[in-house]
């Protein structure tokens, strides 16, 4: 069976998962586009989809019965309303993060996904398939390190653009950590605090960079998470667990090590889109299998529901300075 995909925003991201349906994935193929620029989409059709048909219209593209499922890869804020659609036109949906961007409008998702009665969203938060991040959470359930007290967590990228702001490194950057550390350590969030260091003279004038987020988790585990995103020297993402009887580390991607003009070395990534290449191609295969079988599994919309909620909160205490309590709503049956 071939899954018919129609694309709703074809930038950056939409480029690579378009590619990975086309070259790499198995039962899919991107029949649709959409974007607000035809002319990304024209480009895409040339480059990689030469049979995919343009849409003017991302409702049309939604509701057309030759497109089974959807991935919604446009800008944040337009995330809602086109996830709504899906699940009311009842097609499976692969939302990039954010699922959206409040809390209450990832809340708008969950209760029409209740409503619709059965699963259709899937978040694409890729980390929960790295096999680094699967690795390590295999060492913390086996009890090897004893229970988790301490994380210690850094998300670097060498530089962002201008339009990034203060509180994107919340809800754009942290988001990704606020998915995976929840699952990593099968935990909520009890309280947030973020704290301002010194500025890096690198950063545009109306960004903070870096922070530190303090999250304290309902099990009482606490873990602070450097986010730092004009550091220059590389993507870098780290994440050590410290528990009662030992230290876990997530593993460094795979670099060969070279030893040449008096130095040891590896290379460290730069771009985003290399550190997760294999966990982008696992996720998206799920989805497309999901979509097969008709049973949703992955980071689901009350998943996209928490990681918000706990953003939420980091964005109120960016401005307060103080600790504030993330207060999610009771997880409904429906999603255990
Ligand atoms: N999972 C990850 O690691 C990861 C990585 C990069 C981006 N993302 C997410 O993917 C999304 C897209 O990011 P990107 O880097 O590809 O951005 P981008 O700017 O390169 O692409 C976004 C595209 O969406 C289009 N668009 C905007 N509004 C639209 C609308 N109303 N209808 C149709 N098209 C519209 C834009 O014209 C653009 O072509 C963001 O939500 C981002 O957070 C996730
Ligand atoms: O949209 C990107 C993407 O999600 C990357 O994984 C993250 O490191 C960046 O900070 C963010 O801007």
């Amino acid at each position: 069976m071939t899954i018919n995909i129609g694309v709703i925003g074809t930038g950056a991201i939409a480029r690579e998962h378009i590619r990975r349906c086309s070259t790499v994935l198995q039962n899919a193929r991107v029949v649709a586009l959409n974007d607000i620029n035809r002319d990304n989409c024209q480009q895409i059709v040339n480059e990689l989809t030469p049979e995919a048909r343009i849409y003017d219209n991302a409702l049309d593209l939604i509701n057309d019965p030759l497109v089974n499922a959807v991935l919604v890869t446009s800008w944040g804020p337009t995330h809602e309303a086109f996830v709504l659609a899906c699940i009311e036109a009842g097609k499976a949906v692969f939302c990039e993060k954010p699922l959206a961007v409040t809390a209450q409008g990832c809340m708008n998702i969950v209760e029409a996904e209740i409503q619709a009665g059965r699963q259709l969203v899937q978040v694409g938060f890729m980390r929960p398939y790295d096999s680094g991040y699967r690795a390590l959470k295999a060492v913390i359930d086996s009890g090897e390190i004893g229970e988790p007290l301490m994380l210690h967590c850094a998300h670097r990228n060498p530089e962002v653009g201008d339009s990034y702001t203060t509180d994107m490194a919340i809800t754009d950057t942290l988001i990704h950590e606020l998915d995976v550390l929840r699952w990593l350590l099968n935990d909520d969030y009890a309280s947030v605090q973020v704290i301002f260091p010194r500025k890096t003279r690198k950063a545009s004038s109306h960004l903070r960079d870096p922070q530190i987020v303090l999250l304290e988790t309902a099990k009482g585990a606490r873990i602070d998470v450097e986010i730092f995103v004009n550091c220059e020297y590389g993507y870098d993402i780290q994440c050590e667990v410290v528990g009662e009887r030992g230290v876990a580390r997530l593993p460094e991607p795979v670099s060969v090590q070279t030893r040449s003009a008096a130095k040891l070395s590896t290379t460290i990534l730069t771009d985003w889109k290399k550190r997760f290449i294999d966990a982008y191609d696992v996720e998206l295969q799920a989805f497309i299998n999901n979509v097969i079988s008709g049973e949703m599994t992955g980071p689901s919309a009350w998943d996209g529901y928490a990681a918000a909620v706990a953003a939420d909160a980091c964005v109120a205490a960016q401005t307060s300075g103080e600790i504030v309590p993330v207060k999610m709503s009771v997880k409904p049956a429906f999603y255990r």
